[in-house]
């Protein structure tokens, strides 16, 4: 692992809300897996899971820099899904003995072990690649089961009514205010299911923000979102960081993650493999290696959702296995 510089180190004016002193700052580090960063707001040691003999996660150390757009890429199955099912107590690394204990923090708290329920009251939140959107409940309805605070989850608060219906009120004003800002406030008394995909995406991510968390993790917030509203979602992640909140998030759509990504974090077979900024981790030999060895996997009807590099690698690994088979087809 590499130290940071004391640049760094040092105040960042306007810190986190200036995007430009945040990236200047990243710009100053090594981009090595595993590298320091100056105000980790989440620490990762030593996470392993395995499914009978296959190790889907082997993170060694990651730190995750406080008010960036951090994006973890790599290709199917590199475990990205059961890293974050993991950080955030939705299942838990496997025990191996001998091996360094897994331990991860954040806010400087420690989350080894802890359910998801403590995780998400940490501050940490995260939303679904499949969106969890409850198909029978109201927009509205689905909001409130994101509320931290629910009146009947706090003894107190909830034998003393006026207490109570004070708490519900807020959490309804809350509900409300974000449903205007994601554009959903029309659909407020709607059933969930009757929303289209992209609108579910919004609604989850709207709903996550009910626990006020000081870090959201997007899996795949693109994923099955139409044209129409794919900007939107852009700005909403990006207004979201411009506003203190860390946001992680796992995508595909490279397109995504180098426009609004401040850091790019790649696994592959469960590990890291690469880290560092959009433009040169994206076209680094190692990460389109990593693709290149799993492209046979992937759904290739997403392919205009890649970098040009990596499509450009693709597109000649296809040509060779036509020529190639041409080839053979002559013989
Ligand atoms: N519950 C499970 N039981 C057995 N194997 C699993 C389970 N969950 C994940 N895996 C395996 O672990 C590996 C990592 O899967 P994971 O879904 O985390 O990858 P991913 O990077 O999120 O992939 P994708 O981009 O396709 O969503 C894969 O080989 C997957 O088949």
């Amino acid at each position: 692992m590499s130290s940071i510089s004391d640049s760094a180190q040092q105040t960042i004016p306007g810190y986190p809300y200036d995007r430009e002193a945040l990236r200047s700052t990243l710009r100053t580090l090594d981009q090595t897996p595993g590298v320091s960063k100056p105000d980790a707001i989440l620490t990762v040691d030593n996470i392993e899971r395995k499914f009978g003999g296959m190790t889907a996660v082997d993170v060694k150390h990651l730190e995750v820099q406080r008010g960036a757009i951090t994006a973890l890429i790599g290709p199917n199955g590199a475990g990205k899904t059961t890293f974050f099912n993991l950080l955030t107590g939705f299942d838990h690394p496997s025990k191996t003995s001998g091996a360094p204990q897994a331990q991860w923090s954040f806010e400087g708290q420690s989350l080894g072990r802890t359910n998801a329920t403590k995780v998400a009251r940490a501050g940490m939140i995260r939303t679904f690649q499949l969106t969890k959107a409850l198909s029978r409940m109201t927009v509205l309805e689905n909001m409130l089961v994101g509320a931290r605070d629910q009146p009947g989850e706090n003894l107190f608060v909830g034998l003393i009514k006026p207490l109570w219906i004070k708490r519900e009120r807020e959490n309804i004003e809350r509900a409300e205010e974000l449903l205007r800002r994601f554009k959903l406030d029309a659909k407020r008394d709607d059933m969930a299911g009757s929303l289209s995909g992209g609108q579910k995406k919004l609604l989850e991510m709207a709903r996550a923000l009910m626990a006020n968390p000081s870090m959201i993790m997007l899996d795949e917030p693109m994923a099955g979102v139409n044209p129409a509203l794919t900007q939107s979602l852009l700005d909403h992640i990006q207004m979201l960081r411009d506003e203190g909140t860390t946001v992680l998030f796992v995508e595909h759509d490279m397109h995504m993650v180098r426009h609004i990504s401040d850091w790019v974090v790649v696994m592959a077979q469960g590990q890291l493999i690469a880290e560092g900024l959009p433009e040169d981790v994206m076209g680094s030999e190692a990460v389109v290696d990593a693709y290149l060895g799993a492209h046979h996997d992937r759904d290739l009807g997403d392919d205009d959702m890649l970098t040009t590099g990596l499509m450009r690698a693709i597109e000649s690994e296809i040509a060779d296995e036509v020529a190639q088979d041409d080839a053979e087809e002559a013989r």
